[in-house]
């Protein structure tokens, strides 16, 4: 996977700026975080990159993309895809979601499998372990997530439980480490980081310094609409909404030094009424939609922009496979 992915999205290696990599001891690879809904996955990638990068909520599965942050050091980058949660199969979309964590298994280099220190191990934790150890030989981190809610009698049991639940699954020595960490106050991220980097081959740097991202930057506007959508309403339409970006243009005829960015964004419901709870009485809601985006989408991008937000609907397209790739998944 390593020399594949440079320049995915047009935003690959650049001259300057990259690090240097003559000392020989230089490490860089690819880990995904795996782990039930709600597990901390999004929220340990963005403590991990310093960016955020993932929408996170209170709500089970929103993280449809798969999103890839760096952790860059002088010695070292560690490429990390936060997955959706990888969970049984329901829908159609849920048979995709986990095809693609999957494939993405399968070609990274470690594993760093989340489970939180204050939920007792439960069924949903056992099937991802045995999907894990069905990848073949990986090193496989467990990552204690929420230390924070645990205290030390509690957080003690819960390592041991892992522990077990490794030798349990993966059978021999079980997983290549254990790392309590707290996304949420900073504890041992730093120790995560240095964990999964022991796991990365040696290699030089594969993205340019500074660089948190490599998604592209569509997604991302896609998230910041998403989110925004999403907001006081994800109760009722969580799993019916899907966000694609149509264009960013540069409207044309604008002073070099006052640019402006048009982004048209179409915004897919399952049903007329989700329509309705997404626009509002006279649109007021869909306004609100569009100016809390376009705050972030102008931090996101750097310049001004004009949001164009469509409200559509695609009935069940969370069933058809057709309206599926449509919508890119
Ligand atoms: N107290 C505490 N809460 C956390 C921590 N990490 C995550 N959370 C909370 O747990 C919830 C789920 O976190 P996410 O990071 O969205 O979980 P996820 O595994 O990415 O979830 P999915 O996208 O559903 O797969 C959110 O409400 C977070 O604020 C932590 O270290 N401490």
């Amino acid at each position: 996977m390593a020399d594949q992915d440079g320049g995915k999205g047009g935003r690959g290696p650049q001259a300057g700026g990259w690090p240097q990599a003559d000392d020989g001891g230089y490490r860089a690879g690819f880990a995904v975080l795996v782990g039930r809904p709600n597990a901390g996955k999004s929220t340990l990638t963005n403590a991990l990159v310093g960016q955020k990068v993932a929408i996170t909520s209170a709500k089970p599965q929103t993280t449809r993309h798969t999103i890839r942050g760096i952790v860059h050091r002088s010695d070292a980058q560690l490429i990390l895809v936060d997955t959706p949660g990888l969970h049984r199969p329901r829908t159609l979309l849920g048979q995709r979601l986990n095809d693609l964590v999957a494939e993405t298994l399968s070609e990274v280099d470690a594993i760093g499998f989340c489970l939180p220190a204050n939920e007792r191990i439960g069924p949903g934790d056992r099937f991802i372990a045995s999907q894990l150890a069905a990848v073949g030989r990986k090193p496989i981190v467990a990552l204690v997530t929420k230390a924070d809610l645990a205290d030390r009698a509690a957080l003690t049991e819960q390592l041991l439980a892992v522990t077990e639940l490794g030798r349990e699954v993966l059978g021999g020595e079980g997983f290549a480490d254990i790392v309590p960490v707290s996304a949420k106050d900073g504890y041992q991220v730093e120790t995560v980081a240095d964990v999964l980097i022991s796991h990365m081959p040696p290699s030089p740097p594969l993205y340019p310094d500074g660089e948190l991202t490599d998604e592209p930057e569509a997604v991302m506007v896609a998230e910041l609409v998403r989110e925004a959508a999403l907001e006081g309403v994800r109760d009722e339409l969580p799993h019916s909404l899907a966000v694609v970006v149509d264009e960013i243009v540069p409207r044309e005829g604008r002073p070099e030094d006052n640019p402006l960015l048009d982004v048209r964004v179409n915004l897919f419901v399952e049903r007329p009424s989700q329509k309705a709870i997404i626009i509002g009485r006279g649109g007021e809601r869909l306004r609100d939609v569009g100016s809390h985006a376009r705050k972030g989408i102008e931090a996101l991008l750097g310049t001004r922009i004009y949001l164009d937000l469509h409200v559509k609907v695609a009935k069940d397209w969370q069933r058809d496979p057709k309206q599926l790739g449509r919508l890119g998944f």
